[in-house]
Parts: structure tokens; sequence; C-alpha cells
């Protein structure tokens, strides 16, 4: 039988679990076409707030990666944007000229940041706060500038301005009423909250409406209504958000503020239905992912043509992610008629609970300080339960002990846990048990609990200790390689030794591999260990690598490629700076910049010039993509500073001669100042020099991006001959015994700096570290050249369209 043709448009948060849902159900009954206008896969737009925070980063927020589309023959096209539904012909067409027919159509279009429409509102340097771009740009704006303004004090600003904080900006949270989160909190609430983000460093200014923002160009102040105004280099606009409807109401749909769909989320128009963010139920629109899921799972019933319990609206609640603030919200939280109230204030610990009752039973609730009970009171306003004397006298004497310890115990099987996904104590002790789950992952994997905000993660550790019980801190306290395996990382690596594995697939099928291909994180991991572990003789495999690294240069947000050619210590010459101009010129390339390493970047390359370009530039590649030894960036030194006590450059360039091409756990960045001044910056490098009289210091783990820090001392040491053994035994080191992914900065933290020192500073150590650094440095190529030189790996590379791979910068 013809399968149904099934187009999704929207390919968020709600779209795809509802996808996901319909996969379940059947997984033949359709042909699926997503359209996404975002150039990534699926990601969990909740943890932006995680990635701005520094807790995350954008690599590890993928829901459901390219493979996971490809295993379930879903035709993905991202980076693409539906501009018509024509529903005579039942045709959606795209702005890249796409027409696809549909039987079933599903608008998951979610929604949009609502700018103010202010003067100044479209300055460089104001942005909203809703997916992967924004994110990038306030992270990439705090490593410039100092002072940000966040408009808006409800949930979305107050966790913006936390992760700006933490980026090292001063922030001013500017609000329109007297006090944050009116929606989801009571005053007493809110100022214990704006007490408790004020000590964190926050700044509240309340009670102000904003009227322009200003600055020549790009930003630089707010200017308020009542004639005061701030300085800012940055605005993030946090002002609630309007569900994305332009399309479906230019195509006919029935459109209040969202899309109109009824308790089976059908749309006005037949065989079109409506989710997520972008549709209003009952007249609400609903902005969090709990009711998204619910409405998700309705949906896909009713698409694979089962209908059954029909969507009737869900009672939503709240918790703030900023850490060390512990606030809950859910229902009706503000007294009202009808209602009253039980509150229960300690001021000296900053606890505050309160219920909302109306005829006897728990309507909403507000808590502060300790949230432990939010879950509960949650499930009884689902389950709309009288309130008992038990739960009065509970509700009292938790604030005075507050420890949740024994709560998993005293929880019933119906109590939901994970509320993002309404997954529910039984559901999950049942997974533990029937499928022998072991970690959290695991049962996120499993079940979904823990898979949205991640707030419910420790109450699931906490199951998983109740179910298993001793069996549990051997696997859970341990990090695992990814979901797919039990395994941590030096397991991996021990089991590969001792096996003598020598390919990703067989480490993959030997260990046990739960997904037998593998995901975006462990593919990448395996094939750098299997090179680090084998450097002579493996093969890299070029599919478990991401794009970037598969095509030697990076992909930009248009889906255009840079091109960085290596200028050993930053220094070029006249032949080379005329040959990059003739081809910028051939190639009609949109920009070139100087890279903040002292390089030049070809920007807005297209994919199928890259090998051209190469060709034309006959310089080797700059590795600007990829993890490994990116640049050595120098300061002018003796030769032409005055204060220069040292030749930086000369050091500098024979640094990168010697380390170029070295694969590494993840990006490496090297400086050499000849001087304390320090103008090539090495105190915030992977491996920063410093000359001083009469010698040179080697600083480590430095790390000028999101978690800057400066380098610690490794050692002083006198001739560059040393410098170059030290670092060579130090990234040796890092490449043996980091997990992949893991910067500099975060390994020396991690191991000590005080191991490190043993490990190198050992004369015997260093000399067997050394010989395995020499024979991995041997077996390096340069990447264009072997590509200019090979006209199948060009045709494989670069004249194919589709390249799905993961990204990861
Ligand atoms: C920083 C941040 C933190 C958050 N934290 C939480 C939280 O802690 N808890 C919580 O429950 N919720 C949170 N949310 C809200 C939650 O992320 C959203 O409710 C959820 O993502 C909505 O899902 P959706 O699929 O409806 O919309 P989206 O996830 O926005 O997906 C819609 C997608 O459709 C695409 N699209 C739009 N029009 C078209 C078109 N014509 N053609 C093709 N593609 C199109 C969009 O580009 C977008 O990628 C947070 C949101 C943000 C921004
Ligand atoms: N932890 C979470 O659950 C979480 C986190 C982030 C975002 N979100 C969701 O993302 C969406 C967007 O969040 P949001 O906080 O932007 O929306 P929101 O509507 O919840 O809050 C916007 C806030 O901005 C204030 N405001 C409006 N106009 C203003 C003005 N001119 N000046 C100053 N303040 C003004 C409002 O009073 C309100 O408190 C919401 O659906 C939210 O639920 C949820
Ligand atoms: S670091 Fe010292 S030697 Fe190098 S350029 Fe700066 S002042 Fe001159
Ligand atoms: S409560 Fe958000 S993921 Fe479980």
């Amino acid at each position: 039988m013809k399968r149904k043709q099934l187009v999704l448009i929207g390919n968020g948060m709600a779209g795809v679990r509802c996808i996901e849902e319909i996969l379940k159900i059947d997984r033949d009954a359709f042909d699926i076409t997503i359209f996404g206008s975002e150039p990534y896969p699926n990601y969990n737009r909740i943890l932006l707030s995680t990635v701005l925070q520094g807790d995350t980063s954008i690599d590890d927020i993928t829901m459901n990666d390219w493979e996971w589309y490809r295993k379930n023959n879903i035709r993905l096209f991202v980076g693409e944007t539906v501009v018509d539904i024509d529903k005579e012909q039942q045709l959606v067409r795209t702005d890249q000229g796409r027409t696809v027919p549909y039987d079933e159509l599903i608008i998951a279009t979610g929604s949009k940041p609502f700018i103010l429409p202010i003067p100044g509102a479209n300055k460089k340097g104001v942005t909203a706060f809703r997916d992967i771009k924004d994110c990038e740009m306030m992270m990439e704006y705090a490593k410039t500038y100092k002072k940000a303004a966040v408009i808006g004090g409800g949930l979305l600003g107050l966790e913006a301005a936390r992760g700006l904080l933490n980026l090292g900006m001063e922030v001013d949270v500017i609000h329109i009423f007297d006090y944050l989160m009116e929606r989801q909190l009571d005053p007493t609430a809110s100022k214990l909250l704006q007490r408790e983000l004020e000590k964190q460093g926050m700044n509240f200014l309340l009670k102000k409406e904003t009227a322009e923002i200003f600055g020549d160009g790009r930003v630089e102040g707010v200017r308020f209504k009542d004639g005061t105004e701030i300085a800012a280099d940055l605005v993030v606009m946090a002002v609630g958000i309007r569900p994305n409807v332009d399309l479906a109401r230019e195509s006919g749909i029935a459109v209040n503020r969202g899309i109109v769909v009824n308790d089976y989320l059908e749309t006005s128009v037949p065989h079109i239905y409506a989710v997520g963010e972008c549709a209003e139920h009952r007249g609400i629109v609903y902005g969090l992912v709990a009711p998204l899921y619910e409405q998700g799972k309705v949906l896909a019933e009713a698409v694979c043509g089962i209908k059954g319990r029909p969507y009737e609206g869900s009672v939503v609640s709240t918790q703030l992610k900023v850490s060390g603030v512990d606030v809950f919200s859910a229902g009706e939280f503000m007294d009202g008629e009808g209602t009253a109230s039980i509150k229960v204030y300690d001021e000296f610990r900053g606890i505050y609970k309160k219920v909302v009752i109306r005829d006897g039973k728990i309507v909403g609730a507000v808590l502060f300080g300790d949230t432990s009970e939010g879950r509960k009171l949650l499930d009884m306003i689902n389950k709309n339960e009288s309130i008992s004397n038990s739960f009065q006298l509970s509700f009292f004497q938790s604030t005075a002990n507050s420890s949740n310890k024994s709560m998993v115990a005293a929880m019933a099987d119906t109590d939901v846990v994970c509320g993002c996904n309404g997954v529910t104590k039984g559901t999950i002790c049942k997974a533990i048990v029937e499928h022998g789950l072991k970690t959290v992952e695991e049962v996120r994997d499993c079940t979904n609990a823990s898979r949205s905000c991640g707030g419910c993660k420790g109450l699931v550790a906490e199951l998983l200790e109740y179910t298993l019980g001793e069996e549990f801190d051997k696997h859970a306290m341990k990090e695992t390689v990814c979901g797919c395996t039990t395994l941590s990382r030096d397991e991996v690596i021990a089991e590969i030794k001792a096996k003598n594995l020598k390919y990703v697939r067989e480490v993959m099928n030997v260990l046990g591999w739960k997904n037998e291909e593998g995901c975006s994180k462990c593919r990448p991991a395996l094939n750098y260990y299997l090179s680090m572990l084998y450097p002579s003789e493996y093969v890299d495999e070029a599919e478990s690598r991401f794009v970037n690294e598969r095509l030697h240069a990076n992909i930009q947000a248009d889906g255009t490629y840079s091109v960085v050619p290596r200028m050993y210590g930053g220094v070029t010459t006249a032949e080379q700076l005329r040959k990059i101009a003739d081809v910028a010129e051939k190639y009609n390339v949109p920009m070139i910049k100087l890279t903040g390493g002292q390089r030049i970047d070809l920007l807005g390359v297209k994919k199928e010039d890259l090998p051209r370009i190469w060709a034309e530039l006959d310089m080797p590649s700059g590795y600007a993509y990829a993890k490994a030894l990116r640049t050595v960036k120098t300061c002018v030194g003796k030769q032409f500073c005055r204060f220069g006590t040292q030749d930086s450059t000369k050091l500098g360039i024979d640094m990168e001669k010697k380390f170029e091409r070295l694969n590494t756990p993840h990006k490496v960045k090297m400086a050499v100042s000849a001087c304390p001044r320090n103008c090539a910056e090495s105190g915030i490098k992977d491996v920063g020099i410093v000359g001083v009289d009469g010698g040179w210091e080697i600083y480590v783990g430095g790390n000028g991006g999101t978690h800057l820090r400066a380098g610690d001392l490794l050692c002083t040491v006198r001739t560059e001959e040393e410098v170059i053994e030290m670092t060579g035994a130090f990234l040796q080191y890092y490449r043996e015994s980091a997990n992949y992914l893991e910067r500099t900065s975060k390994w020396v933290e991690r191991v000590g700096l005080e191991h490190i020192r043993e490990v190198i500073f050992d004369q015997e150590t260093r000399r067997q570290l050394l010989d395995r650094l020499e024979e991995a440095l041997a077996a390096t190529k340069d990447p264009w050249k072997e590509i200019v030189e090979n006209k199948e790996m060009q045709e494989k590379l670069f004249t194919s369209l589709q390249v799905k791979v993961p990204v990861n910068r």
C-alpha cells in the first residue's frame, strides 16, 4: 500500500516530539518530510539558558541528530522555510522553490520573540533570546563588551541575565512592573527572588518603561520614558513571545492569537493540524513544553486515525533555571475572589510557601527557597484533590525539615517525577527494572524523563538509587562516553587496547553499543581515541567527523564556508598576500577578515569552490575548523620591539611548524610574547609562552572563550628547545588523558597542575611521551594538499549536494 505523505512545518521541540509519537504508533504509516528554517537538526531550545550560563555547550543540546532522521527515513530540509500552503491542491511551497504534496500537514512553527517597537530596536547589539544564533551572538559580545541590559524580568529575562553575569558582564534588568515574574509569582515570593538575584550581582530597574535604545550605529544605552538613561553595549529583549501564525493566516487557516485548534489539534482546514506554541486551544496559547508534549501525543494518535483521548488543556507549572534559586509556581497562584490560601514564611531561612485553595481543593501554588513539594502540589492540582489535614500538617513540617532524601520513597507510583515529559515514578521504576537501566542518561533515553529542562535529573538519580540500591553508585556516578554505552572514556580506551580494536564500528560492536550506528557524540570521540592510540596505522574515518573537519573548512551561518590558510606565527609575505587577494577577487569572496589569532579569513566561500581556492592559494591549511593546533599568536619581539627580551616570532613559528596538524581532544591555541607585557595574550591560551630575563615561562590551561581562565605557570625554562620539549610532553599527555571535546582549561582543572607536573617533569616519562608524539606527528598530512591532489575525494566531498553530518564548532 502506498504510504501517506506527512509534512511537518517547523523542526522544533513540539513538532519533532509529535513525529516521535507517530513513529511509536506506526513507523510505516507515512513518508515524512520536515522543513525547518533554522540550519540545525532538532535541538533543546530550553537548554540555551544552560548554554549561556556555561553549564553545557551548543554541541550537547541536539535532541535528534542527523542520524535519527536518516534512520527513520525522514526527509529533512533545514535552512528552508515554507512560505505557502496550497490547501486546495494539498501542497506546500518553500523559499527555495521546492513544492511538496501532503496528505496530512502539521504546522509547528513555534513563536517569534516580541521586539518592542521603539526607536533603536534594530541597532547592532540588540537581540532577542530565542535560538542558537542569539545565544552565540551574546557569547561573542561578552568577549568584547562589559555592560548588558536585559529588558523583561520574566523567566527568559532572568535566565539570560544570569548567563550574561556568568560571561563576565555587568547586568541591568529592566522590568515594567514593580515586582519580577509577575506572571508566575506573588509579590512576596518575587521580592525574595529579587533579593537573592541581587546577591548574585544583578541590578534591577523596576517600573521602568523603555522609550528608546540609543547609540551611534551600535547600541550605547537605553533611555526610559521618565527621562533617565543607562549605558549598555548589549540589549537583550525578553518581553514575551508571539505565536508564529503568519503562514497559517495567509493560507486561509483560522487564526486568533494562535492557530485555532480543537481537542484533536485539528485546524479549520481538513488534514491540517497545529501543535506547539503556534496553536491556540480553548483560547490558550502555551509557552512551555509540558503542555506542548501532551498536545503532541494526542495529535499523533489523531494523525494516525485513532481518535482516542482528547486534549483538554493543561495546568502549567514553572521553575526558574538559575543556580542557587529555587522557585516554583503552578496554576492560580494569586489570591482572588472565592479563594483562601495557606502561607508559610520562614524569613530567617528565606523560605516561602503558599497554596491557593478554592472549594477545598488546591488550585495553585508558589514556592520559594524549598521547592521539593512542587511536583506533589502540581499533581494534586491536576487530580483535583481535596486538601486534607495530613497535607496541611506536612506542608508546615517540611519547612522545618526540608530534606527530600526520603521523598522518592514516599512518592506514589502515579506521582509525576518529570513535569516536562509527564513521566511518573511508576514508569521510571518499571523501566529501570525491566530494561536494566543504570544511569540517568539511560532512563532519559528509555522514558524521556529529564530530556527537556533537566530539572528532574536529581530525582531520577534518587529513583535509580532507591531502585538499584548499592548497585547504583557503581554505575551511575560514572560519566559514560554517551547514552549508547555504559562505559566511561577510560574503560573504552582500556577495552580498545586489551582487545586490540581498530575500527569505530568494531569498537561499537564488540563493546555492545546499544545503538549500533552510534551517535554524534560517540562516533567522533571513538575516531579520535583510535587515531590517538594507533597514530601510524589508523585510517581516519571521515564519516565519523563533524562537518567542519570533514570538509576542512568552517561552515557558516548561511551555509557557506570560510578559508583560513596557515601563516606560521602570524607572519606573512607580500607574495602570500597577493595570492590571497587574487583568490578573493576571482571567487568573489564577500568578506576578508583578520582573525583574533592573527590569520586572514576568507568568508562566504561556496563549498564547490573550496578545492580550487586551496590549489590556487598553495598554502597549508590553517586548521581553523579542527580539533588540533589552531594558531600560534606571536608578539613582535626583540627584533623590533624595544621591550622585547626574546625572539618571540621565531619561537612561535618554530612551535607552529612543530605541532601543526596534531590531532587533539579539542582545539588548541598558543601564543608567544617576548616580555611580561604579554601583547600576544599568552595568559589565556592553552599553551602561552612569556619571555623573561634569561628564559621563558610556560603557562598552560588558559582560555579566552566562554569560560575565561588564566593559564597556570607550568615551569620556567632557559632555551627555546626546552620550551618545545615541555610543550610537546604537555600536549601528548593532554592527548592521551583528556576526554574528547575537553579543552585544556577544563582538563588542567580536572587532573590538577601538580599531577601534570609530576608526569612530565619525570625525565623517562617525558621521553616516552615525546616518542609517541613524534609517531603521531610523522603520520600527519596537509589535508588541503591531499584533496587538491585527489580528484575522487573532491568529487565525493565537494560536488554532491547533501552532506548531512553533525556540526560542531
Ligand atoms: C532560552 C529559553 C529557555 C526556555 N526554557 C524553558 C523551560 O525551562 N521550560 C519549558 O517548558 N520551556 C522553556 N522554554 C520554551 C520552550 O523552549 C518552547 O515552549 C518550545 O521550544 C516550543 O516548541 P515549538 O516546537 O512550539 O517551537 P520552536 O521550538 O520554536 O520550533 C519552531 C520551529 O519552527 C521553525 N519555523 C517557523 N516557521 C517556519 C516555516 N514557515 N518553515 C519552516 N520552519 C519554520 C522555527 O525556525 C523553529 O525552529 C524556553 C525557551 C527559551 C527560548
Ligand atoms: N524556566 C522556564 O520555564 C522558561 C525559561 C525561559 C523562557 N521560558 C518561556 O519562554 C517564553 C518567553 O519568556 P519571556 O520571559 O520572554 O516571556 P513572559 O511573557 O513570561 O515574560 C515577559 C516579561 O517581560 C515583562 N515586560 C513586558 N514588556 C516589558 C517592557 N516594555 N519593559 C520591561 N519588561 C516588560 C513582562 O511584564 C513579563 O514579566 C515564555 O513562554 C516562557 O514561559 C520559560
Ligand atoms: S610582549 Fe613585550 S616584547 Fe612583545 S610586543 Fe609586547 S612589549 Fe614588545
Ligand atoms: S522536569 Fe523538565 S526534564 Fe524533567
